[in-house]
C-alpha cells in the first residue's frame, strides 16, 4: 500500500495544482477561441455572401443593359432575318454571359437562336416557357424546361416599335446544369472544409448549388434563406437539409431577387480549432514538464531536512541521534525550530536519563556508589582485568553518636566522614557506602602494603578531626586483595575477606586496621 509522507502530500498536491491550472486554462482558451472561430467564420461568411450577391446583380445590371441595347436596334426590322441573326450572334460572343441568345417574335415563334446547336428555331414557345412573352418588361425569370430541353433560367429584354407595338423579346438564356456564369462567379466547387454556395430564388428554388444533383430542388424551412430572399444580409447558425450545423452568410441579390447563402460546417471549424489547442498542449509541454520537475526538486528540498528530523527523532534512544540531528540542514525558519526544540527535549531527557541512572547507582546521603553502582565498577574491571585492593571501614560504636545526639547530627557524621575518606588522596580510588555505617574503597592496582598504609593514614586522619557535634570518632578498617591473574578469588569472595578483616579489627580493639590472610 502507497505510504504517504509529507513529500508525496506535497507532490500531489502541488502537481494536483498545476495540472488543473493547466486544463483550466486549455479549457478556458478553447472556449474564447471557439467562439472567436465561430464569431469570424460567421462574419466572413456574411462579408463574403454580400460579396457575391453584389457581383451577381452587377452581372445581371450589365446582361440586362446589353440586351436592352440589341432590343433597340432589332426594333427598327423584326422582319430581318439576316439582322435577328448577327444581333444574337453578336450578343453571344460579346461576352460569355448567355448560355444561347434568342430573339422570339410578337407570335411566341423562336425568330432565331446562336448557337445554333439545338434545331428550335421556327418553334412556337410552349406555355411553360411564355413568362418573358407574357411580361412584356425586362425580367429575370423563373427556371423552366427550355424548348431544347434543358433547364434555364433566363435574362429577357421586350421588343416594342416606335409606336409602342410589342414586337417580341430578346433574351439570354443560362443553362442551369451546364457550365455557366455562375460557375465562374461563384466559383465551381466546395472548398476541402466543406464550405459552400448556394443561390435560390424567390420559390425557393435552387439555381445554384455546388452538388448540381441538388439544382432544381425546394428548400423549405431555411431560415437563412429566407430571409436572403427577403431583402436581408446577415448570419447565422443553421442546420442544412442532411442534418449538419453551418455557420452560413447571406445576402440579397436585389435585381433577381434572389438570396445567396456561403456556409461552412460547424465541425470543420471545430477541426481546426483541436489542431491548434493541440499545437497549443505541444508547445506548452516542454514548459509543463519543467514546472513539474522544478516541484519534484523542489519538493525532495523542502522536506528532506523535515523526513530527516522525523527519522532521527524516532531512533531518539540511540546515542548517535543527537549527532546526527545537529548535522541536518535546517534551512528555513519551522524546520529550524523544529530541530532546536527536538535537540533541547533529547538534550533534557538525556540529562534526565543520566541522572536517573546516577541515582540508582549512588547512595542520596554521601554521594558514595551504593552497592549496585559499585557491582558495574567491579565488573568493568573485572573485565578490563584491574586488580585492586579493597579497605572495608566501619565506625566504631556508631550507636553511642546516635544514641546521644540524635540520628540528624549521626547523619551529618557520616557525610564528614565521607567528605574525609574523598579528600583523602589516592589515584582511581572508588568509594561506596555498603551498609549503614559500612563503607568499602577501592584502590586500582593497590598492593597490600600501599592498601595498609591508606588504611591507616585515614583512619589517623578521621581519628583527628573533630566530627560536627560528635567531637572524635574512630574506624575500624579490614584489607584484602582481588588479583586479575588469580583464578581461584572471586570479587565476592574478595569483599567478604575484606569484612572478616574488619570484623578482626573490631574484634582486636577497634581503631585499627587488619590486612586479610
Ligand atoms: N544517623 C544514622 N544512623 C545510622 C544510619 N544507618 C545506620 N545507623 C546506625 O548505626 C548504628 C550501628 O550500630 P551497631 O551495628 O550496633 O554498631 P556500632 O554501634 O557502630 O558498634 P560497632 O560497629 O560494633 O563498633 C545503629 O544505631 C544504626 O541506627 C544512618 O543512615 N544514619
Amino acid at each position: 500500500m502507497l505510504r504517504l509522507d509529507l513529500q508525496k502530500l506535497f507532490l500531489l498536491l502541488t502537481t494536483a495544482t498545476v495540472l488543473l491550472t493547466f486544463g483550466n486554462s486549455y479549457y478556458a482558451t478553447y472556449q474564447v477561441q471557439k467562439q472567436l472561430m465561430i464569431d469570424s467564420t460567421l462574419e466572413s461568411n456574411r462579408v463574403y455572401a454580400a460579396k457575391l450577391a453584389e457581383t451577381t446583380n452587377n452581372f445581371i445590371a450589365s446582361a440586362q443593359l446589353q440586351l436592352a441595347y440589341s432590343a433597340g436596334i432589332l426594333a427598327s426590322d423584326m422582319s430581318n432575318i439576316a439582322l435577328l441573326e448577327a444581333e444574337a450572334k453578336r450578343l453571344k460572343q460579346q461576352s460569355d454571359f448567355f448560355n444561347t441568345v434568342a430573339i422570339i417574335n410578337s407570335d411566341a415563334v423562336i425568330a432565331t437562336v446562336f448557337p445554333y446547336t439545338t434545331p428550335v428555331k421556327g418553334l412556337v414557345l410552349p406555355n411553360n416557357a411564355r413568362q418573358s412573352f407574357n411580361a412584356r418588361q425586362s425580367l429575370v425569370t423563373d427556371p423552366f424546361l427550355s424548348p431544347s430541353g434543358s433547364y434555364i433560367v433566363s435574362l429577357s429584354e421586350p421588343i416594342f416599335s416606335n409606336g409602342g407595338d410589342y414586337l417580341g423579346y430578346v433574351t439570354g438564356t443560362i443553362y442551369l446544369h451546364n457550365n455557366n456564369v455562375f460557375f465562374k462567379l461563384l466559383g465551381q466547387h466546395s472548398h476541402n472544409d466543406g464550405s459552400y454556395i448556394y443561390v435560390a430564388n424567390r420559390n425557393r428554388e435552387l439555381l445554384y448549388h455546388y452538388d448540381p444533383e441538388r439544382i432544381g430542388d425546394l428548400v423549405n424551412g431555411n431560415s437563412v434563406l429566407e430571409a436572403s430572399i427577403n431583402d436581408q444580409q446577415g448570419s447565422a447558425m443553421v442546420v442544412n437539409s442532411k442534418g449538419i450545423a453551418m455557420l452560413a452568410g447571406y445576402a440579397h441579390i436585389e435585381r433577381a431577387g434572389w438570396g445567396v447563402v456561403a456556409q461552412r460546417p460547424v465541425d470543420s471549424v471545430m477541426a481546426e480549432l483541436d489542431v491548434q489547442l493541440t499545437q497549443v498542449i505541444l508547445k506548452s509541454l516542454p514548459m509543463l514538464l519543467f514546472i513539474l520537475l522544478s516541484i519534484w526538486i523542489a519538493s525532495r528540498y523542502i522536506t528532506k531536512p523535515l523526513q530527516a528530523l522525523a527519522l532521527f527523532a524516532s531512533d531518539m534512544d540511540k546515542n548517535l541521534s543527537q549527532t546526527h540531528i545537529n548535522h541536518i540542514k535546517a534551512w528555513y525558519f519551522e524546520v529550524n525550530s523544529l530541530k532546536q526544540a527536538i535537540l533541547s527535549g533529547l538534550g533534557s531527557l538525556n540529562n534526565r536519563i543520566n541522572q536517573l541512572h546516577e541515582d540508582s547507582n549512588t547512595d542520596p546521603l554521601t554521594q558514595f556508589y551504593n552497592r549496585r553502582g559499585l557491582v558495574n565498577i567491579l565488573d568493568s574491571w573485572e573485565e578490563k582485568k584491574i586488580s585492586f585492593a579493597v579497605v572495608a571501614l566501619d565506625i566504631d560504636h556508631f550507636k553511642v553518636v546516635n544514641d546521644t545526639h540524635g540520628h540528624d547530627v549521626g547523619d551529618k557524621v557520616l557525610q564528614q566522614l565521607c567528605d574525609l575518606i574523598r579528600a583523602y588522596p589516592h589515584e582511581g580510588a572508588v568509594f561506596c557506602r555498603s551498609g549503614g555505617e559500612e563503607f568499602l574503597i577501592m584502590l586500582p592496582e593497590a598492593s597490600a602494603q600501599a592498601a595498609y598504609q591508606y588504611a591507616e593514614g585515614l583512619r589517623n586522619q578521621i581519628a583527628n578531626v573533630d566530627m560536627p557535634t560528635a567531637g572524635k570518632i574512630t574506624v575500624s578498617l579490614g584489607i584484602s586483595l582481588w588479583r586479575a591473574e588469580d583464578k581461584d578469588c572471586s570479587i565476592k569472595t574478595a569483599l567478604k575477606t575484606a569484612d572478616i578483616a574488619l570484623y578482626q579489627a573490631k574484634r582486636n580493639g577497634r581503631n585499627c586496621s587488619i590486612i586479610a590472610e
